[in-house]
């Protein structure tokens, strides 16, 4: 029988400043989102667990589409898989918001189908039961 904590999700979304620009065109670096990540799985370890756990490893990072300064950006952590102690995770960034230079100076748009930008499959490690 499957864990009543498998398929917990998590969302958590932010705005990408400019001083977070790294890259030509105002890209943001991966390792950006990669801390994303750690801060969703760090609540869907708290909901899970009552404990922030440990990041184990990422199985896969999957970089599909940039993410530039001035973009709101949600990442998402579900539980796909509850072991003893460890908890496998899958994550997805998208883009929900992207400046509009084109349009002014600070134009900016919700879009109408978010682009995913990253996907991951991660592992994290909760303590023990505490004993004696
Ligand atoms: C939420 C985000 C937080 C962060 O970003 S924290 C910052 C980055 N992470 C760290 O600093 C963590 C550093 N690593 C460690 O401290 C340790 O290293 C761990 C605590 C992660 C694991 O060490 P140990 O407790 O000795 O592991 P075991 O007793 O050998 O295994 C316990 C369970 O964890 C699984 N596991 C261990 N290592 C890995 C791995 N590298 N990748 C995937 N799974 C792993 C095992 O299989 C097992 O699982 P089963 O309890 O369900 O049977």
């Amino acid at each position: 029988m499957s864990d009543p904590r498998e398929g917990l999700t998590v969302t958590h979304r932010r705005y990408v400043p400019y001083s977070h620009a790294h890259y030509a065109g105002n890209l943001v670096d991966g390792a950006y989102l990669l801390a994303m990540f750690g801060d969703v799985a760090t609540e869907a370890s708290i909901r899970a667990d009552g404990d922030e756990g440990l990041f184990a490893s990422y199985s896969d990072v999957q970089f599909r589409a940039p993410v530039r300064a001035g973009d709101v950006v949600e990442a998402t952590a579900t539980v796909t898989r509850v072991g003893r102690r460890s908890r496998v995770m899958a994550f997805e960034a998208r883009v929900v918001c992207r400046g509009r230079p084109d349009k002014g100076e600070s134009a900016a748009e919700v879009l109408d189908e978010p682009i995913v930008a990253a996907t991951a499959t991660g592992t994290v490690v909760v303590p023990g039961p505490v004993t004696g």
